[in-house]
């Protein structure tokens, strides 16, 4: 086996707005490589999801009840998912184990998170997984977009904000996935992406509030991160896209091999570097009193 096969299969992270098509888009992603007798390993961490249309090789909901989590700590749903997810996230170096043993029997792993977003912006057990996957997986985040939902131009930069918070939050390679692209296409979402006066026009045309110069002048903002991002159409439900996707995922890749990890090995090798110093000035500082006391 030559080095470049043993190395670990990349991670997709999929993360998205409730009812996006995280789920249905993680199963026709589990086809897909099925169907390439390419088998990835599947990680289901919703702990709220009562029906998985796959068998997911690691299940959050076969360690934590979230039901149960509400009810010890009298917490609302909202709580007791980001809670079952906590706890959940204290095991997780077990889970990154269990992904490196079967790493040479598999093509990817595809993880399925909650639709509760602020998990991946502001929590911590958030970046505990994104960080524990992406030291030992080339890690991809796919953000999804359920693209009927944002053809208001208010909607898509309150979601962009979010994609926008999660890539500086994890600074892994980002891919943006327009799902349900059935339904209707994603191209005003790039002529938005790369055409600010297209943007500013239909932002006025359909409103003229404060909400619309607030959303206006936003996008100017967004302007470095749309740089940053690759985007793919998709319909998860059909399976339209899915090539495509694979072949951005590929990119990504190569983005995180380029990017990432030397920046993470830089960070690590910092890290040992002020602990070895550490070390050494407790070492003399202890041969110094051990000197007065003699
Ligand atoms: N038309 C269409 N519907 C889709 C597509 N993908 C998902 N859906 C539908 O969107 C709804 C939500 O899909 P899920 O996969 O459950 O979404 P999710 O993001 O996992 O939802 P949460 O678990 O609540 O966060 C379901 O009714 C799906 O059938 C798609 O590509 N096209």
């Amino acid at each position: 086996m030559s080095n470049k096969e043993k190395r670990a299969p990349p991670a997709l992270i999929i993360i998205g707005m409730a009812g996006s098509g995280k789920t249905t888009l993680l199963q026709r992603l589990n086809a897909y490589l099925h169907g390439k007798e390419q088998p990835p390993y599947t990680l289901n961490l919703d702990p709220a999801v009562s029906e998985l249309p796959y068998t997911p090789n690691i299940d959050i909901r076969d360690t934590v009840d979230y039901k149960e989590v509400m009810k010890q700590y009298n917490m609302g749903p909202n709580g007791g998912i980001l809670t079952a997810l906590n706890l959940f996230t204290t095991k997780f170096d077990q889970v990154v184990e269990l992904m490196e043993k079967r790493a040479d029997q598999i093509s990817h792993v595809l993880v399925d998170t909650p639709g509760q977003i602020e998990i991946f912006t502001w929590s911590a057990s958030g970046a505990i997984i994104t960080e524990a996957i992406a030291s030992s997986h080339p890690a991809v985040v796919l953000y999804v977009i359920d693209t009927p939902r944002c053809n208001n131009p208010a909607t898509f930069m309150s979601n962009m904000l979010y994609a926008c918070s999660i890539l500086y939050k994890t600074r892994l390679p980002f891919l943006l996935v327009f799902n349900k692209t059935d339904v209707q296409s994603h191209d005003f979402a790039v002529e938005w992406m790369t055409d600010f006066e297209a943007f500013q026009r239909d932002v006025h045309e359909r409103d003229d509030t404060y909400m619309a110069s607030l959303t206006g002048s936003m996008s100017l903002m967004l302007e470095e991160f749309y740089n940053c991002l690759n985007i793919v159409g998709v319909s998860a439900v059909t399976g339209e896209g899915i090539d495509a996707l694979f072949a951005q995922v590929d990119k990504c890749v190569e983005e995180y091999e380029k990017e990432y990890r030397p920046e993470m090995e830089r960070l690590k090798k910092e890290k040992e570097e002020r602990l070895a110093e550490e070390k050494k000035r407790n070492v003399e500082r202890l041969l110094s009193d051990l000197t007065l006391d003699a």
